[in-house]
């Protein structure tokens, strides 16, 4: 049945791609093992009826997918979905249902290249709807409360999570399994709590509309693949991503993204032929890679991804790179967003 809509209320578009939130498992003692991307968006909308007390809410299926199958594809789609609906007079908001996995990885994106100050807010879950205490139900309400919000505009692409609402730029899965998965190196920009926000903080980084990049402007990514630093390192994964065609690497490295004096030969020929060479730190909970500490960048034309993880920094290099630039431009876009 139709419900009819409600003029004065916000309008609120899902997006929905599949992951856990849209997951099912076969009892509800299975919180780890079900499949993920099953329940279609009308469905998810019909098990959360007090949606329609926040806000006129429709759906639309994009994908139905887990997000660690998310391909450039995938998200230049999804972008140039959002970018569409954000124009729209009649969409206040919009809500994107997206697998945890890669949840990050997408925020960042459309943080990067939508542009518009509506509120934008990726939403997921780590236990299937059919699980005991299943978190999916309530984190879609507290993403709807977020999406209809007058003052989460401008703040660009967010992340609703277990109460938390953090920057897309930020944010990042930290731990599996728990529901408490989601946190941000420089701490949450605030919190949903029964359908209303409470706000702390503003991102200090350029998007949405400050950036310099526009899904409007994108046809492809960049191809930029991720090495990762452990001992005993050899060169071959940076050789064969080079092979491929990357146009550039971000090092996942140890540490302060400290690179294996074996490899750092390769680096520097790989430099020389015109791949961008990225270094970013592998630790957990908030790397901090500076220019010139570790390794000389300013001597081998490196670029350093400073507080950006591996995953992020790949988001970055792949959109910046869909032009060509030097490595001092490419390290400018690294400080700025
Ligand atoms: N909690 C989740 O959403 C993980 C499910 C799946 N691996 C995904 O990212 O889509």
């Amino acid at each position: 049945r139709e419900t009819p809509t409600d003029t004065r209320l916000a309008n609120v578009v899902i997006l929905a791609t599949g992951g856990t939130i849209a997951g099912a498992g076969a009892s509800a003692a299975n919180s780890a093992t079900y499949q993920a991307a099953k329940v279609p968006v009308d469905k998810l909308i019909a098990g959360v009826p007090e949606l329609k007390d926040l806000a006129n809410v429709r759906g639309e299926q994009v994908f139905q997918i887990a997000s660690e199958s998310f391909t450039n594809d995938h998200l230049l789609q999804l972008g140039k979905r959002v970018g569409e609906l954000a124009k729209q007079g009649d969409v206040d908001g919009i809500v994107i249902t997206h697998g945890t996995d890669t949840i990050e990885e997408t925020a960042y994106f459309l943080n990067l290249v939508i542009h518009s100050d509506k509120p934008i807010v990726v939403v997921g879950s780590m236990r299937p709807g059919t699980a005991m205490s299943a978190d999916g139900m309530l984190n879609l309400y507290n993403a709807v409360a977020v999406a209809r919000s007058p003052e989460a505009r401008g703040k660009g692409v967010l992340v609703a999570m277990n109460d938390e609402i953090h920057t897309g730029r930020d944010v990042s899965k930290m731990i599996n399994i728990r529901t408490e998965a989601f946190k941000s190196p420089w701490g949450a920009l605030g919190m949903v709590v029964e359908g209303k926000t409470y706000w702390f903080r503003q991102p200090a980084k350029r998007h949405t509309t400050a950036s310099e990049f526009d899904i409007d402007r994108i046809g492809t990514l960049a191809p930029v693949e991720i090495a990762y630093g452990y001992g005993n390192l050899s060169d071959v994964a940076y050789r064969a991503f080079a092979q491929a065609g990357a146009k550039a690497i971000v090092h996942a490295g140890t540490g302060n993204g400290s690179v294996a004096s074996q490899v750092v030969p390769a680096l520097q020929e790989l430099r020389g032929r015109g791949l961008h060479i990225i270094r970013s730190s592998r630790v957990t909970t908030g790397g901090f890679v500076i220019r010139n500490a570790e390794q000389p960048d300013d001597k081998y034309d490196w670029v350093v991804a400073h507080d950006l993880n591996p995953q992020k920094a790949r988001i970055l290099a792949a959109v910046a790179l869909t032009q060509p630039r030097d490595a001092k431009d490419l390290q400018r876009i690294f400080w700025e967003y």
